[in-house]
């Protein structure tokens, strides 16, 4: 039999050469399984083991169906490999269903066994396999550092804590982050009584480590078979609150592993590279790689290239020719005096229509934390207006339906339907291919490009929960059960915009301009040089225009509404009107005319008095219940925290028909509303969104997902041909000089950790100072709430950017907003390794990391599914979602849907519309029910205060279930 090494030498097994070759390829690339429980940590330790072990790692779900049924299989696949780590995850160590193939490992053939390392629940389950005994702590340890000290066994050769220093004290330990409710009481035959009590040397199972709590408890963190090969950690070594120096346990296990394969002969198996690998790798296949792959398969550049088939109506369009090749023209000047934001806003836009606003509205709030070295107060630099937002191409999608997206032009029809590849892939390439060179476009954040927002239910669709689908009958045409048909992600290709910088005062006008390389057969549009001319003085009269429209308008007066509502541009289209009528599964939305407002303008205002709007808080009582079922699950191994919330809804009457001005002022509303907002409650990341179907206005202070190129000295550069090491195996692509200086960097920044500045029942002299801030924040129950999310954000950046690629530059900083104190982390992934932006753009990390982790809880898949029950399986829609853009550049920059409103177009109630905001907050083990409960209502108010002052009349009402 012949195999391939991975430098593609042909080898023939059994021959003396075959053997010392297999020995030094083994040598130099270790190759471990790790069977992954679902957990968010995963990636984090594959990265780990991946750099300090220069290790070659491999994932398999422990659910792997052919696995679990295939004796075979699994035998095989298990020869492939020097070792085996066993992962944590949620659940018990009892439950099959949590543990599935891991405990095949604990019973393999006594000859055969292959060295294996089991962490967190990845211990539990080998501690149960050989008759100890897990069972639930006193109290959950989710985030929480502890010291972890080895035992005398552990410091013993082959007890893998033997590298660790030895202190003053004689001993020897390091500072562990644990992420487990369940625990060890008793080990072999050994009886202990719980935590606290001593657990005696066993049998089997030899115990190596211990933490002690400050509660007197004892806790087994490490221990070693006697007999086999098996090992177990009970804390997390990949945590980034884990001390590096706790590294030395994991190459001391690798170093016991490859002893014993030695001692017993075990022959690690090349995998034959024509098989198609079980196990795959940690980092996700590239979008783009994907788009080529199958393009290639099909023999066409781009994916839209082959939808010509699909066309609706028989229209043959193709778009290709839709901006591939894009000039970016711009102009810029500065900031005209006495102007705002809004004020620009209503000039240039009109309050009416389909409009996208991102907006750093904390820029001007003044810095009340001077002197502070502590506190970062976070003003957002640029605001950015999508214009012509009517006119753009739009893409939407509906979760469930992801394999179908659909484009729409002006006017909202739709011209395209595709089913195939996913609405990632076909945005990557999208963008790719109108992709504009970084160095034209340094200037703006932003130069032109996709703008919009993705739901909280696109990202469970994508993470595999999806209870709120349908699953009987055509996966394509599902009838939808969720009760409507919005897109869960929406994208115009915005290219006309306006970017204002806060910081220079300078104002940039822009706009891309198709440009006439395409492939005339391809896109069967007649193109040459003068319609290329044509376009682009047509670009810059336009560019012209706006500049003296800002600049010449008198900034001082107050606009006449004439003119801020009534676009002079006859080809702009009209004004959205109000929509009246019902939702149809078969038909959709059905119009009912005669409830439409009657436009002849001649009728008498009504004078019946308008109904109240109703407000429905949540119930503090159900909510507190609800947090404990939380901690109930949390107690119960099944989270490590739960990101809870809960809705409020606003159902506002809809004005009578022939009363033309209070529908001027319905029309108006949702700006009102969101200058009122901005005004409130300025942050660094408010928007307002009046797109497709959906009005949002928010006040968020999160940051999500930013990615922009970070540019490098071009000696940093290795040019791939000098070294040797398995990193750079294959041929690098060739690097364009541009390629060469740049780093793509990924920033997340997740927010956990909230505490309001006014008085309240839990801090009654209320928190004024930032030091005391800090003070409140930086305690176990905060920390260990952020902590956790931090693990789960370098996860999932590290599932993209690949090992050691992802560093947290700042851990736990605590940012002044207007009503708030946050605590928040800065996470960043570089995007770089082989093929660079060519492969891996930011599109990925955001198609990767949703839904948000900060609104969610860990592990993310167990707690999400576990938040669905609690939230009575109400979808939070646009709330815990995310909105920004990703430009022709490759530059991207979202936002988490928080402190925000939105309003569906079919979200009607009789005769009333439904604005609905969301709030809630990480619950763990260290939360208390009154306190959680607090700290939502806390985050609601800054809306819920804001839709309170819009109106004279209302009735608040506490919510029934
Ligand atoms: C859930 C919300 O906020 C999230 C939860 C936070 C927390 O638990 O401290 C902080 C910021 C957000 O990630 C909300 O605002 O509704
Ligand atoms: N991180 C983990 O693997 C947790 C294991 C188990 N679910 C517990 O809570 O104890």
């Amino acid at each position: 039999m012949a195999e391939n090494t991975d430098d593609g030498e042909k080898m023939v097994n059994g021959s003396p050469d075959h053997w010392i070759r297999h020995q030094r390829s083994q040598r130099t690339t270790p190759k471990i399984l790790f069977l992954d429980a679902y957990d968010s940590f995963t990636n984090n330790i594959v990265s780990l083991l991946t750099i300090l072990l220069d290790a070659e790692v491999r994932i398999i779900e422990i659910d792997d169906e052919v696995l679990l049924r295939d004796d075979e299989a699994w035998t095989v696949e298990l020869k492939k490999y020097d070792a085996v780590v066993c992962g944590p995850g949620p659940g018990d160590p009892h439950f099959d269903r949590d543990v599935g193939l891991m405990q095949r490992v604990w019973k393999q053939n006594e000859d055969e066994t292959v060295p294996t390392l089991g962490i967190c629940l990845g211990f539990q389950s080998l501690v149960t396999e050989f008759g100890g005994r897990v069972e639930r702590l006193r109290r959950g340890l989710h985030g929480r550092v502890w010291r972890v000290d080895a035992a005398e066994e552990g410091r013993r050769a082959g007890g893998i804590f033997d590298r660790i220093q030895v202190d003053q004290h004689g001993k020897s330990g390091f500072q562990a982050t644990l992420y487990h409710s369940l625990g060890v009481v008793e080990v072999g035959n050994a009886k202990g009584s719980g935590d606290g009590a001593k657990i005696k040397n066993a049998n089997d199972l030899v115990p190596l480590a211990w933490a002690r709590g400050e509660e007197g408890e004892n806790i087994l963190m490490g221990v070693r078979h006697d007999r086999k090969p098996f090992w177990g950690l009970q804390y997390h070594p990949e945590s980034v609150c884990t001390d590096e120096s706790a590294h030395e346990v994991l190459r001391s296990w690798f170093g016991e592993a490859k002893k014993w394969n030695e001692k017993q002969g075990r022959l690690v198996q090349q995998s034959n590279p024509d098989e198609h690998p079980r196990a795959r790798r940690a980092i996700r296949p590239s979008l783009l790689g994907d788009v080529e792959r199958t393009a290639r398969l099909k023999g066409e550049r781009h994916l839209v290239g082959r939808s010509k088939e699909t066309m609706w109506g028989g229209t043959c369009m193709n778009l290709d020719g839709w901006g591939v090749g894009c000039k970016y023209k711009a102009a810029t000047f500065p900031f005209p005096r006495g102007a705002s934001v809004p004020e620009i806003f209503e000039l240039l836009n009109g309050v009416d229509r389909q409009a996208i606003l991102l907006d750093s509205s904390n820029n001007a709030i003044e810095d009340k934390s001077s002197g502070n070295p502590n506190l970062d107060v976070v003003r957002g630099r640029y605001s950015i207006l999508a214009l012509e937002v009517d006119k753009a191409l739009r893409i939407t999608c509906q979760a469930g339906r992801r394999e179908a997206w659909q484009i729409h032009s002006v006017s909202s029809n739709v011209i395209l339907e595709h089913y195939g590849e996913s609405v990632w892939q076909f945005l990557a390439d999208y963008q790719h291919s109108r992709r504009i060179p970084l160095e034209k476009v340094k200037h703006v954040p932003f130069a032109g490009g996709f703008m919009g927002y993705v739901t909280y239910e696109m990202g469970l669709h994508d993470i595999g929960v999806d209870d709120f689908l349908n699953k009987k009958g055509n996966s394509r045409w599902k009838e939808p059960e969720r009760g409507h048909l919005r897109p869960d992600l929406c994208f115009a290709w915005v290219d006309r915009s306006l970017v204002i910088d806060h910081d220079t005062g300078l104002v940039t006008v822009q706009c891309l301009v198709r440009e006439g390389e395409g492939d005339e057969k391809d896109t069967g549009i007649d193109e040459d040089e003068d319609t290329d001319m044509l376009w682009i003085f047509e670009a810059e009269e336009w560019l012209d225009g706006m500049r003296q429209k800002l600049q010449r308008h008198d900034w001082g007066q107050v606009l006449p509404l004439s003119e801020r509502e009534g676009n002079g541009d006859a080809r702009l289209p009209r004004p959205l009107p109000l929509v009246y009528g019902e939702l149809d599964w078969k038909e959709g939305f059905k119009r009912d005319m005669a409830k439409e407002p009657v436009s002849t303008g001649n009728t008498p205002r009504s004078t019946t008095p308008m109904p109240k709007t109703v407000i429905s808080t949540p119930d503090p009582k159900k909510y507190e219940e609800k947090v404990r079922k939380c901690q109930e699950y949390i107690a119960k191994g099944d989270s490590y925290e739960l990101c809870l919330t809960e809705e409020t809804k606003f159902v506002r009457p809809l004005p009578d028909r022939r009363d033309v001005g209070a529908i001027k002022r319905t029309e108006r509303f949702p700006w009102e509303l969101y200058k009122e907002l901005r005004r409130k409650q300025p942050a660094p990341f408010a928007s307002f969104m009046r797109f497709g179907d959906v009005t949002m206005v928010s006040a968020s202070p999160e940051r999500f997902l930013e990615y922009r190129p970070r540019y490098m000295p071009r000696k940093l550069i290795t040019n791939g041909h000098s070294s040797h090491t398995h990193h750079e195996k294959r041929p690098r692509k060739q690097l364009t000089e541009e390629d060469e200086n740049i780093d793509w960097v990924c920033t997340m920044r997740p927010m956990k950790g909230t505490v309001r500045k006014a008085p309240s029942a839990a801090y009654p002299k209320g928190v004024y100072a930032a030091e005391e801030a800090r003070n409140i924040l930086h305690t176990e129950k905060e920390i260990a709430e952020n902590l956790m999310i931090v693990d789960l954000v370098r996860h999932d950046l590290h599932g993209v950017c690949g090992a050691g690629k992802v560093t947290v530059p700042r851990l736990m900083g605590v940012e002044e907003y207007k009503s708030v104190w946050q605590m928040v982390t800065v996470v960043e992934g570089v995007l770089s390794g082989e093929g660079g932006l060519e492969h891996y753009t930011g599109l990925d990390v955001l198609a990767a990391s949703l839904p948000p982790g900060s609104m969610t809880g860990a592990p993310k898949k167990r707690s999400c599914e576990i938040l669905r029950e609690l939230e009575d399986r109400r979808e939070r829609s646009m709330y815990s979602g995310v909105v920004g853009y990703m430009d022709v550049a490759g530059r991207g920059d979202w936002s988490v849907n928080i402190r925000c409103l939105f309003r569906w177009d079919d979200d009607v109630d009789g005769n009333n519309e439904i604005w609905r905001a969301g709030a809630g907050g990480a619950v763990t083990g260290l939360s208390t029910a009154e306190g959680e409960t607090e700290e939502m209502f806390t985050k609601l108010a800054g809306t819920l205060g804001v839709m309170r002052g819009m109106y004279d009349e209302m009735e608040e009402i506490a919510r029934d279930g």
